[in-house]
């Protein structure tokens, strides 16, 4: 449904210094697929999701929406198709002196939409983003999350097929955010909207995504499954963006603290091994002792994993043996380092 294919965007400097924002970067989402990209400041991803649509036009590559190929498109046929791409933005872009409901009604009048079906349209999405009350408030009347809901039922109207966000939930508090992540989870389920979002926090990921791109520097340094993502990440950039979700890394103090000897392993239990006692197994067959330093749950949208970091005491055979068996059992076992 939105394919990137090599594309580099490259922005000129007046002092000859060129900025490379992407590099041959390619990626694919299929339709009724939620995609996430996710990187640092500078990354490249503001420029990506522009790159979407053509508002920014990729220096080389192509990008096609809906089987289209946007970058071989006339002026007038990119407006066009551009009507099935919506697009959210980190702050909301309202018109501050329209009401809600002008600000989803006047862009529907540019498109040369009757008068009625514009009427039925703002009120179905203003419902669909549970914010119909507030149809005569102007955008200072309202709290941010409320914003981006308006954003929302704004890009919605047009009835596009494929939503664009760009960091929406940036500005928003925990909850909010929640909040906002769930509406965008109803509309890709509900409406079958197929969405490619940029971020730099990996609970926007973890909440609503299908597939992750990780960038840096303008390369596409990793991508999979948000499942394997968050099990066998591979760059330590990645593995940074996960320390924001759950420990991936001691500090020297906790080392010092519990006066730790021996291996300290991370352990991500998925699908039939979270159902199974196999530290148990490990205790009684390896005769090693597992002391628990923490533990949590990670839901990701088609899944949940669970993970253990442990302090396994004893020989280095028997450890060894007891984390063969794990990984022989399914479990991701890594060695945690110190920061
Ligand atoms: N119009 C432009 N002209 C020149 N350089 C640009 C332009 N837009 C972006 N860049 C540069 O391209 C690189 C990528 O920028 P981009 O905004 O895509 O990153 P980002 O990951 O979205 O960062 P942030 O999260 O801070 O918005 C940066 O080095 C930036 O300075």
């Amino acid at each position: 449904m939105i394919k990137l294919e090599n594309v580099t965007k490259i922005f000129p400097s007046k002092k000859g210094k060129n900025v490379t924002a992407l590099d041959n970067v390619t990626i694919s989402v299929n339709k009724g697929e939620i995609h996430g990209v996710i990187g640092y400041s500078g990354a490249g991803k503001s420029t990506l999701i522009r790159c979407a649509n053509l508002l920014e036009t990729p220096s080389q590559g192509k990008v096609w929406i809906d089987g289209i190929e946007l970058t071989k498109l006339s002026k007038e046929k990119l407006r066009k198709t551009r009507q099935k791409v919506g697009m959210i933005f980190q702050h909301f872009n309202l018109l501050k002196t329209a009401t809600v409901y002008d600000n989803i009604a006047i862009p529907l009048k540019l498109l040369g939409i009757s008068k009625s079906e514009i009427a039925e349209r703002v009120i179905k999405y203003l419902k669909i983003v549970d914010l119909a009350e507030k149809k005569d408030a102007y955008p200072s009347q309202l709290s941010g999350g409320q914003k981006q809901r308006v954003a929302i039922a704004r890009a919605l109207s047009q009835e596009p097929q494929v939503l664009l966000s760009d960091e929406a939930t940036s500005a928003l508090d925990p909850e909010t955010t929640n909040s906002i992540l769930e509406l965008l989870l109803k509309i890709n389920a509900e409406l079958g909207i197929t969405i490619l979002l940029i971020t730099h926090e990996m609970n926007v990921i973890q909440k609503i995504c299908d597939y992750v791109y990780v960038i840096e520097n303008g390369d596409l340094i990793e991508q999979g499954s948000t499942i394997d993502l968050f099990t066998k990440p591979k760059q330590p950039t990645t593995k940074k963006f996960l320390n924001t979700i759950s420990q991936r890394k001691l500090s020297d103090r906790l080392i010092d603290d519990l006066n730790l000897e021996g291996k300290v392993i991370r352990l991500t239990f998925l699908g039939e091994s979270t159902g199974q006692p196999l530290l148990s197994k490990v205790t009684q067959q390896f005769y090693v002792e597992p002391n628990i330093l923490s533990a949590n749950i990670i839901e990701l949208k088609n899944g949940i994993i669970g993970n253990l970091v442990v302090h396994l005491i004893g020989s280095e055979h028997q450890v060894q043996h007891s984390l063969s068996f794990l990984q022989e059992q399914g479990v991701e076992v890594e060695e945690l380092g110190v920061n």
